[in-house]
């Protein structure tokens, strides 16, 4: 034990949507400078964890600390520092097609401009945008393109320029790898893997990507009936002893875990 405080801990989370309960007591530590997997099966509530923490989705009962506060207390105003220090890849990209990939990539800077009442100019938003195209191994003309006018992992890539662009203390990946090709997605994962150590931020990654998993995790958790069931190493997801987490990391239809595979 180190005494440390985790960058995020969460106790007792629970959720229900109706009589559907999707988490149900979840503890989970993770440590400063950690890149941490959360694994499961579609529908298990992995999202919907990642929503508690960003605040989109109201818990029904359990903590979440951000360094060492519990931020389901505070008020949206007093909530929204520590939300800002987080920054997130959706699953889809997620990016404003009405905008150009600059302005996409540079969007949080220039809305934290506004709120914070010291405007980055759009000379230099512009510019920012092209380094960080550039970190993520794209030309800064690609900056006058539209989203639509790329392929998935080009928009990938511009979906992680955007999330590193304010230099977030915490990252966040929603299955960064869902929709790529194998090599494709190994390229993603990799610029993840560079961007959070040069940034020396906390990452939690969903996914149900093991080959992902185990490059972009140091720690990884397994959710399943509303709890993580098992923590461990990421280069353990493999070979974890746990029978749960070794029919699905494995892909086996027989096993402890109950598909319910009607329509
Ligand atoms: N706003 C909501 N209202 C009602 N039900 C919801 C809501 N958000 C999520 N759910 C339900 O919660 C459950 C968990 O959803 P969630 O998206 O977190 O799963 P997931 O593990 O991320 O799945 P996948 O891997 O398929 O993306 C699902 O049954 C989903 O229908």
């Amino acid at each position: 034990m180190t005494g440390q405080t985790p960058k995020i801990r969460i106790r007792g989370l629970c959720k229900s949507f109706g009589p559907k309960v999707v988490l149900n007591g979840v503890d989970l530590d993770v440590m400063t400078g950690t890149s941490f997997v959360i694994i499961g099966g579609s529908g298990t509530g992995k999202s919907v964890l990642l929503r508690c923490i960003l605040g989109l989705v109201t818990p029904d009962a359990g903590t979440i600390e951000i360094d060492g506060v519990d931020v389901t207390t505070l008020s949206p105003r007093h909530r929204e520092p520590y939300m800002e220090k987080i920054g997130m890849l959706f699953q889809n990209a997620a990016l404003f097609d009405s905008l150009t990939v600059w302005e996409n990539v540079a969007f949080g800077l220039m809305a934290a401009g506004r709120q914070h009442k010291h405007r980055i100019s759009r000379a230099d938003a512009k510019k920012r945008a092209g380094e960080l195209l550039e970190q993520v191994g794209m030309d800064p003309a690609v900056g006058a393109l539209s989203p639509a006018e790329l392929s998935g992992g080009m928009q990938k890539r511009v979906g992680l320029a955007r999330a590193i662009a304010a230099r977030p203390e915490i990252l966040f990946f929603d299955e960064p790898t869902t929709g790529l090709d194998p090599i494709m997605g190994a390229v993603i994962d990799g610029l993840i893997v560079d961007c959070v150590r040069k940034l020396g931020s906390t990452a939690i990654a969903i996914t149900h990507d093991m080959a992902s998993a185990q490059r972009i995790g140091d720690q990884a958790a397994m959710l399943y009936e509303g709890r993580l069931i098992w923590q461990g190493p990421a280069t353990s997801l493999l070979d974890s002893g746990n029978p749960i987490v070794d029919q699905f990391t494995h892909g086996r239809r027989e096993g402890p875990i109950k598909v319910d595979v009607r329509v």
